[in-house]
């Protein structure tokens, strides 16, 4: 059978894992390595669709859990679907909604049929399970729909993460005899294990055996500490097929980009570059930048020499100072403008730095310039 979408690899770093590639999608194809912005409730936050696509995202990410509560999956059908509903005519991705209810849902009951949970908004009640999570996004029409998995806490004993991956994996098996429009929309598999090394091998094999148009690495960035997680992505990355597309879940700052990219990983998201740009904090090549620092009040430079935004072109540090302290509306739009350009735009330059068979010579420069991560 055709799936909707396929990955192509088309250049191997000769001296680390990092690979150059592409993702094809109905909804054009991705360059990878690739930084996704998160658009949680079919926005991505203080930023309309065409800057996202001027600065050159190629897909955004959505949530099953927020979409369902809000408006409701029903209402984004009718409008034709998400990317109608949010004018967003390239990719989308959705998370299948099991993160979010652990992180947001309240009072939530774990069962082989899926997760009751109280709704965060009104604290009505509610059930996702696997079919449920695969009829929302469905309806969302996204290009790539992950499957419904727990991702187990952090830290959790080995006999309840072991039960937690081969529940997920019953859940996935669920997930993939639900979805028939296989040629529509792709469903990603997601890889368990938590922090156990055998029990990640154990997820990677019984989620590769369904033979999925690609898969995530789940069950990180969860709290752990950097080495820890580093250490088991390290292997994680290896037990997924070569030839099919490899998502690391909720991954992150420019440092974690990297280590990464260096792994072999393809996708990756993360809410830091809008979230942080709301607390007045922005990512430059020379490091982060506190824009409410009062060595800010007289700077009439751009927030970033080397970038080229429209927030850099135009206004300067004490404007946004000003802006933040104000709590003006255009903070958060100019900040999150620069955050996501700054790095979308390293994206492409690992990219070309792959291309080029330099890409730790790349990384030690930007590790070199931005200084304390
Ligand atoms: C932050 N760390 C982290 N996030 C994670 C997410 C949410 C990403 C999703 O959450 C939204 O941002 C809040 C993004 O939109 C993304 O959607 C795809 C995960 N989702 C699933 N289904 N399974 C996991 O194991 C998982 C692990 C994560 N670790
Ligand atoms: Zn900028």
């Amino acid at each position: 059978m055709k799936h909707a979408v396929t990955y192509e690899l088309l250049k191997k770093d000769s001296r680390t894992k990092a690979r150059r590639g592409r993702v094809h999608t109905p909804h054009g194809t991705i360059e990878t390595p690739v930084f996704m912005p998160v658009g949680t409730a079919a926005t991505v936050k203080a930023m309309r669709p065409e800057q996202v696509k001027e600065m050159g995202a190629q897909i955004i990410l959505s949530n099953t859990y927020h979409l369902y509560l809000r408006p409701g999956h029903e209402i984004v059908r009718e409008a034709g679907g998400l990317h109608k509903f949010m004018n967003w005519d390239r990719a989308i991705l959705t998370d299948s909604g099991g993160f979010q209810v652990f992180s947001l849902g309240a009072l939530r009951k774990i069962t082989e049929e899926g997760v009751q949970f109280r709704s965060h908004i009104d604290g009505s009640k509610h059930m996702l399970s696997p079919e449920k999570s695969m009829e929302i996004q469905n309806a969302l029409g996204s290009d790539i729909m992950m499957a419904f998995d727990e991702c187990a806490p952090y830290p959790s004993d080995r006999d309840y993460v072991k039960n937690s991956l081969e529940r997920t994996t019953r859940w996935l098996k669920r997930c993939k005899e639900y979805h028939k429009d296989t040629e529509r929309q792709s469903l990603f598999g997601i890889m368990q294990g938590g922090m156990y090394k055998d029990l990640r091998y154990e997820s990677a094999m019984q989620v590769v055996d369904l033979d999925l148009p690609g898969y995530a690495i789940g069950g990180l960035s969860v709290g752990e500490p950097k080495e820890l997680m580093l250490d088991i992505l390290d292997d994680c990355v290896d037990y997924l097929p070569e030839e099919k597309a490899r998502y690391l879940m909720g991954v992150g700052s420019p440092d974690y980009l990297f280590e990464g990219v260096e792994r072999g990983v393809d996708m990756f998201d993360c809410v830091l570059p809008t979230r942080i740009a709301r607390h007045g904090m922005a990512m430059t090549s020379y490091g982060r930048v506190n824009i409410k620092n009062a060595k800010y009040e007289r700077d009439f430079e751009a927030l970033d020499p080397e970038c080229d935004c429209y927030t850099c072109r135009n206004y300067s540090k004490a404007y946004l100072r000003h802006l933040y302290k104000c709590d003006e509306m255009l903070s958060a739009m100019l900040l999150s403008n620069h955050n996501l350009h700054f790095l979308v735009n390293m994206m492409g330059n690992i990219r070309k730095a792959i291309e080029e068979d330099r890409f730790l010579e790349y990384k030690n420069e930007f590790y070199t310039k931005y200084g304390r991560f």
